[in-house]
């Protein structure tokens, strides 16, 4: 008998097209998805070199990160920059017969939210974007992650990657999570766990009790920030959950195909006793809703602690760091989370803007009013978590509680639009990174999970969601 495999290991053993003595594989690439901001010098890279696009019916193009989210965004984009990149994949996806979902597509949204709805992501696939978030798809046990422009172009050219395989990890949550405490409280607490570098050089498996009872938004919530703990990948193995969502999908096997697929998918698990070079164990039932203080996704604390000390770090520029930190997001060591107020309220992107999120945050708002002092908006994913949202009545929720109800997109996510924080403003955000100008120059971002976000956005200060009525 050969010996155990990871979940990593099979689909990266199933996708080998080459294998080179020091390890380097060519690796066989299923899907391929393109968005503005990383395509423009690849297709041009195609152009210059005569070449066309390998498998134009395995690569999907849609604009996200540029496109404004206000009502009036037919009538154009007026910087100049984002104009430009929104229009150049346009023009490049028509020329290279590829199919492309522009700003008023029903189906256009952020990247990593359409591939899964359109049952473009697959267990078992191998799947690719020039974006760091790709591990997003990892939820559905497909091999998912970021490349760089230059990869874009291979990929676009010749439907494979050259890859080193990377080391395994395995990260079980344990027991049950307690009310009011999600997905993204979990993937949190894992990055201040094994902080941003933990996961570097690794794939993460995630598995266990809690792991297993997350929805596939809740599984791509966690995935999506693996990245944000320094890992190549994340993955879950597919179950019923996973075949669930994905059945009648757009793009999703049919008849014949269906049953021939999810026999495969059955055999995508970890064998007993595979090995993993490290492994993490956490519990659920241990974890409080979490907000992160600093400028790093690792700067998390519970929402019932207080702004951490930084003069009690002894390594002198783990010290210096956080201490810069703590004076970037204008905070002060020791005051309690719940005294935080905030000016904006950011509930949207690739970790925390489809469907499930907003129901989640509806429930919370329904019948309160933001507070006065804060400016609330939510973004849905894509065309198609908006028109779900509006068809179960849940814009009209936020519209009567005080929210900005947008068009999808990657919005104040990162300031590539015209959603972005004035200087020194404090945003409660459902995004994944809080790096220093990430939401605009001089922004303060703190990431939580929807709930928090949207109770924070009605009381004007962090509070506990467990204690929410
Ligand atoms: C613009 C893009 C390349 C970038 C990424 O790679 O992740 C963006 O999506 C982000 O979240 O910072
Ligand atoms: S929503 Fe944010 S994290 Fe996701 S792809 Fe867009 S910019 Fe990147």
């Amino acid at each position: 008998m050969s010996a155990p495999r990871t979940l990593y290991d099979k689909i990266f053993d199933d996708h080998v097209v080459d294998r080179q003595d020091d390890g380097t594989c060519l690796l066989y690439i299923d899907r391929h998805l393109v968005h503005e901001v990383t395509s423009p010098q690849a297709f041009e890279g195609l152009r210059l070199t005569g070449r066309t696009v390998r498998h134009p019916e395995k690569t999907l193009a849609v604009v996200d990160h540029n496109v404004p989210t206000s009502p009036d965004r037919k009538l154009g984009i007026k910087n100049e920059e984002s104009r430009i990149q929104v229009e150049a994949l346009a023009k490049n996806a028509a020329d290279f017969g590829v199919e492309y979902y522009s700003e008023t597509d029903r189906r256009q949204g952020i990247v990593h939210i359409i591939g899964p709805e359109q049952g473009f992501t697959l267990p078992g696939m191998t799947i690719v974007c020039g974006d760091s978030h790709t591990s997003t798809h990892g939820a559905f046990g497909a091999l998912a992650h970021g490349i760089g422009t230059s990869e874009v172009e291979h990929v676009l050219a010749t439907q494979t990657l050259i890859q080193r395989k990377a080391r395994n990890m395995l990260v079980r949550v344990d027991g049950k999570l307690p009310q009011g405490v999600t997905a993204k409280d979990i993937i949190l607490a894992i990055i201040g766990e094994i902080g941003t570098a933990g996961g570097t050089g690794y794939v993460i498996e995630y598995a266990g009790e809690a792991i297993r009872a997350l929805s596939m938004e809740g599984r791509m919530t966690i995935c999506n920030m693996s990245i944000e703990g320094g890992a190549r990948a994340g993955l879950i193995a597919p179950d019923e959950t996973t075949y669930a969502y994905v059945k009648d999908k757009p793009r999703a096997p049919k008849g014949k195909a269906w049953d021939m697929a999810l026999e495969y998918w059955k055999t995508l698990k970890s064998d007993e006793g595979a090995h993993f070079d490290k492994v993490v164990v956490l519990d659920a039932a241990n974890l409080p809703p979490i907000v992160s203080w600093g400028s790093s996704p690792e700067d998390v604390v519970s929402v019932q602690g207080v702004v951490p000390d930084p003069a009690e770090i002894a390594d002198e520029n783990k010290r210096t760091s956080k201490q810069r930190a703590l004076d970037y997001m204008g905070l002060k060591a020791g005051t309690k989370i719940t005294d935080i107020e905030l000016d904006r309220v950011f509930i949207g992107s690739c970790t925390n803007g489809r469907i499930e999120d907003l129901r989640e945050v509806a429930k919370v708002v329904e019948g309160k009013t933001v507070n006065p002092r804060v400016n609330a908006m939510i973004v849905p994913g894509s065309g198609l978590v908006k028109e779900q949202a509006e068809a179960e009545g849940l814009d009209k929720i936020f519209i009567a509680a005080g929210f900005d109800w947008r068009e999808p997109g990657c919005s104040m996510c990162l300031a590539m639009n015209d959603d972005r924080l004035k200087p020194h403003e404090r945003c409660a955000s459902t995004s994944n990174r809080n790096f220093e100008g990430r939401q605009g120059f001089k922004g303060r971002t703190h990431l939580v999970s929807p709930a928090m976000a949207a109770a924070a956005a009605i009381a004007g200060h962090f509070v506990d969601i467990r204690d929410w009525k």
